[in-house]
């Protein structure tokens, strides 16, 4: 085919059978899209369809059989010839499915030199993963995982000519060491299947990995970290699947896997976290010390109820009403990052994360980055708190659509840090309850939150004395202040929540790496009906 200036190709423009009509189907590489429209006068409306190209799934040559519908007297006339569009349909509330249409023709020639064309420019699409590491976690959430991954996501990997290694893990950590161990270097990303506990299991390995591969002390603290181009995918099969929800709008296995296919890239801040110049963990949801953290200690010990222990332990945890003596030292991000107060979301292609990325080029060609930081002051704040939660993204989850801090950025390089200080139970549980509805959840005297790009936090007792303190938390673990019986007050620390799991110390250095990681996603698309979605629905209603 002749090409046009640039290298493209002429718009394809044909008559093909869709249904049981004949419709003019065009081919438009400029425009990106693969649109058909009913040809005959007078044109009704909603009769326009299109696909952009980068939504396109897979083509397929199709056989035409009896099993195939009545397509009316051409049946008869000739032996038709018929190739399969698999592409991306939205639905509700950010659901993708995979939807199908058959265009058919007499002309042998013209069908192959659509379905060559179409193929060509899938070829083009080079964000698209050809090769894949994927690790299922088969006993996360409500133990699906081999089950989701086998019935929805294989399928359509292999409909898309993904190819997959896929190791089902045996134990804890698994994937992780293994991600230390393969050539990492020949995937185009690794998938997880599993919870937020699974996801960052892999996360650790991809990061550490390659901190390892360029010599990189991931003990230190103020260590510039090599940023992980290998993607990560989740298939949600957790309990909370809060990065999941977080980052594509719903947990759903089908949508995360048609994401995945199409190639979506969303880069995700990255906290490190420290104790005296000891790596302990990477965060991308929750650091959550007090409410957060409790829950989680406890629901530890009921891991056999599966996702309900969160609600158990919740619930035990609000009665409990604990709270912790300690100080925050956190300097803040720059204004130009927004406020965790601004009504205006994080959505796809956001415009503060796209600046944060072009900010950080910059400062990557010039090896700047420490200056910037040296120069800022510490804000500190002592005081009594029922939690303190660290967001890197919103932790929108099904339980609380918005999440912990609706306004976070997934890629600004900054946290949102909330703390809720001492108040009454009835009042920590309107606090709680405005995270399920629209009203705002920092709009309350003993709520602030702040938006940071490092924090440290110590508790009262560490400060006082830690090794003292810690034999009596050994020994006391669980009794009040025995003073104040009534008080709530804990004479033990709590325990950091980082993403799920544990954090052995209370006395924690963090600090948020912009943009160090990849998923397979693009962020929560606009609530809006876009063209593409309205018109693929209507072609469904005719055929
Ligand atoms: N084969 C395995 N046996 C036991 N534990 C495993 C195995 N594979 C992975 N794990 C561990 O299980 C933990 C929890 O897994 P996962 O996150 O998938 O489920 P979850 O805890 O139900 O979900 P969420 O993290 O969303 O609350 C992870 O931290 C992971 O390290
Ligand atoms: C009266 C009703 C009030 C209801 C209030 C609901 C508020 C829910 C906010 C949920 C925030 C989830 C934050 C996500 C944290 C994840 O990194 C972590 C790992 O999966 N999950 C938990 O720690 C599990 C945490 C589970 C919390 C319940
Ligand atoms: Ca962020």
């Amino acid at each position: 085919m002749e090409r046009l200036p640039g290298g493209r190709r002429p718009r394809l423009v044909s008559s093909l059978g869709l249904g049981r009509r004949s419709w003019e189907v065009t081919l438009d590489e400029e425009r990106g899209r693969l649109a058909w429209r009913d040809p005959r006068p007078p044109r009704r409306a909603g009769e326009n369809c299109f696909v952009p190209i980068s939504e396109i799934i897979a083509v397929e040559e199709t056989e035409f059989n009896k099993k195939q519908r009545n397509i009316g007297r051409w049946q008869k006339m000739a032996k038709l010839h018929a190739f399969t569009v698999h592409y991306v349909k939205k639905a509700r509330n950010h659901r993708w499915r995979c939807s199908a249409a058959t265009f058919w023709c007499v002309d042998e020639h013209l069908c192959n030199q659509w379905t060559q064309a179409l193929k060509e420019l899938l070829e083009m699409q080079k964000s698209r993963p050809k090769q894949l590491l994927v690790y299922i976690n088969p006993f996360g959430g409500k133990r699906q995982g081999k089950r989701i991954y086998e019935q929805k996501v294989a399928p359509l990997f292999s409909l898309a000519s993904i190819s997959t290694d896929v190791v089902v893990t045996e134990h804890a950590n698994h994937a992780k060491d293994n991600l230390f161990e393969v050539n990492i270097y020949k995937y185009d990303g690794v998938v997880c299947v599993g919870g937020d506990g699974m996801f960052s299991e892999v996360m650790h390995g991809l990061i550490g990995r390659m901190q390892k591969d360029s010599g990189i002390d991931q003990n230190n603290p103020k260590a510039s970290l090599v940023q992980c181009n290998i993607r990560i995918g989740i298939i949600p099969a957790g309990s909370t699947d809060c990065i999941c929800y977080s980052t594509v709008g719903i947990s759903d296995p089908v949508t995360s896997a048609l994401h995945i296919i199409v190639g979506d890239c969303q880069p995700l801040d990255v906290s490190s976290v420290h104790h005296n110049n000891t790596f302990l963990k990477y965060s991308v949801s929750l650091l959550g010390y007090g409410f957060y953290g409790d829950i989680l200690k406890d629901s530890e010990k009921k891991r056999w109820m599966g996702p309900m222990r969160y609600d158990y332990s919740g619930f035990k945890t609000f009665l409990s009403h604990h709270y912790y003596e300690g100080t925050i030292a956190y300097q803040p991000a720059k204004h130009r990052h927004g406020s965790p107060r601004d009504k205006v979301s994080c959505r796809t292609g956001c415009y503060i994360c796209k600046q944060s990325e072009k900010q950080l080029a910059e400062q990557n060609k010039e090896h700047g980055l420490k200056k910037e930081e040296g120069e800022e002051e510490w804000k500190v704040i002592k005081g009594k708190f029922l939690a303190i939660n660290a967001v890197n993204m919103s932790c929108a989850c099904p339980r609380s659509p918005k999440g912990l801090s609706p306004a976070a950025h997934l890629a600004d390089g900054s946290a949102d840090l909330i703390l809720v200080r001492k108040c009454s139970r009835f009042d920590f549980l309107r606090y709680l309850v405005r995270h399920t509805n629209q009203d705002d959840q920092f709009d309350f005297p003993f709520v602030d939150v702040y938006r940071v790009k490092c924090f440290q936090f110590t508790s009262k007792l560490s400060e006082d004395n830690e090794s003292n303190v810690m034999d009596v938390g050994k020994k006391r673990f669980g009794q009040f202040c025995r003073d104040h019986p009534a008080c709530c007050c804990n004479i033990v620390n709590s325990t950091w929540n980082c993403d799920g799991e544990t954090l052995d110390s209370s006395a924690i250095e963090v600090r948020v790496h912009c943009q160090l990681m990849k998923l397979f996603a693009r962020g929560i698309e606009e609530d809006c009906k876009d063209e593409a979605a309205h018109s693929q629905s209507s072609i469904e209603q005719l055929l």
